[in-house]
């Protein structure tokens, strides 16, 4: 097999470090540079914890990258807006990306949507790489079909950006794509305080706990008559998403279309 020409967004990051690893210790995965705003210039090795990482050279933006180095595939680490940019760009450039950044609008997915097509390039945006996470979340869309009351509870260490997580949005809309709709609680409940029952995506409530100690971790709960049903996964670790890039990144490159969700490529 050749080898992956890869760039990696955000690499000091708490994901972009750990996918640093991964690429770098993936025999057919060559890094040939990374996009860090505030290291142009530089080379990899020059930053704390990369020393050991040779010839990586480091540009600020996605252009300066893609204009500097030959690759095929972007991993995207980053923030929403700074994310977006990277996918189209790296699009433009025939350059197939592969997002783990949440926070997408559901324009953005339809944007690259439409890129992928014009392109015929394959781009794969995940919002959560970790295998286990997305058997949690297909189980949770096996369950929706029998129960219809349904809470997610989805909890991350309080350095996450956005909330409601990308894996409870995901969770969500694919429960919803199944679920005989239902608006959760009582017809005539009233918040005493605002946000109390969480936020509403198609009747139902997502709850968003941050707190220090925590990684990522998400329970889905289902009730009926007499009985509950817990649906729950823990990431402990960032290592434990990057089997899912590894796999995301070998199936870009046999495919030309844009894929929304993990689950949408494993076997
Ligand atoms: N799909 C999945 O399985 C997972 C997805 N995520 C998502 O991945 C994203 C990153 O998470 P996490 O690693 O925890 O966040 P971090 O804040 O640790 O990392 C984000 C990194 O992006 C860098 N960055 C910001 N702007 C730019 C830019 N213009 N160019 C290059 N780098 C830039 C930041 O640098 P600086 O701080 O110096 O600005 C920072 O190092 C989030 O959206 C998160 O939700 C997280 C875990 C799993
Ligand atoms: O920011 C994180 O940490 C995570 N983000 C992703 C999300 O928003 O779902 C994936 C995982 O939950 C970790």
């Amino acid at each position: 097999m050749n080898s992956v020409k890869i760039i990696i967004a955000g690499p000091r990051g708490r994901m972009g470090s750990e996918a640093v690893k991964m690429v770098t210790n993936t025999e057919h995965f060559e890094l040939v540079a990374v996009v860090d705003h505030k290291h142009d210039g530089h080379m990899l090795s020059d930053i704390d914890g990369f020393h050991s990482i040779k010839n990586v050279p480091i540009y600020a933006t996605i252009e300066k990258t893609l204009q500097s180095v030959e690759c095929d595939v972007l991993i995207d680490l980053t923030t929403p807006e700074v994310g977006m940019h990277h996918a189209r760009t790296a699009l433009q450039y025939n350059v197939r990306p592969v997002v783990g950044t949440t926070g997408f609008t559901k324009a953005d997915l339809e944007e690259l949507d439409r890129i992928c097509q014009e392109k015929k390039l394959g781009c794969i945006i995940a919002p959560n790489f970790a295998l286990g996470a997305v058997l949690m979340m297909k189980f949770s869309q096996m369950a929706a079909k029998y129960f219809n009351d349904i809470e997610i509870i989805e909890l991350h260490h309080d350095q996450k950006l956005d909330a409601p997580s990308g894996t409870a949005v995901k969770t969500a809309e694919m429960m919803a794509a199944v679920r005989e709709f239902k608006e959760q609680g009582h017809p005539d409940e009233k918040e005493t305080i605002n946000g109390a029952r969480g936020a509403e995506f198609n009747g139902m409530h997502i709850h968003s706990v941050r707190l220090p100690g925590l990684v990522a971790h998400q329970q889905v709960l289902f009730g009926s008559d007499g009985q509950t049903l817990s649906i729950r996964h823990d990431s402990y670790n960032r290592a434990s998403f990057m089997s899912g890039v590894k796999i995301a990144v070998e199936t870009v490159m046999k495919q030309d279309i844009f894929v929304y969700g993990l689950e949408n490529i494993l076997e």
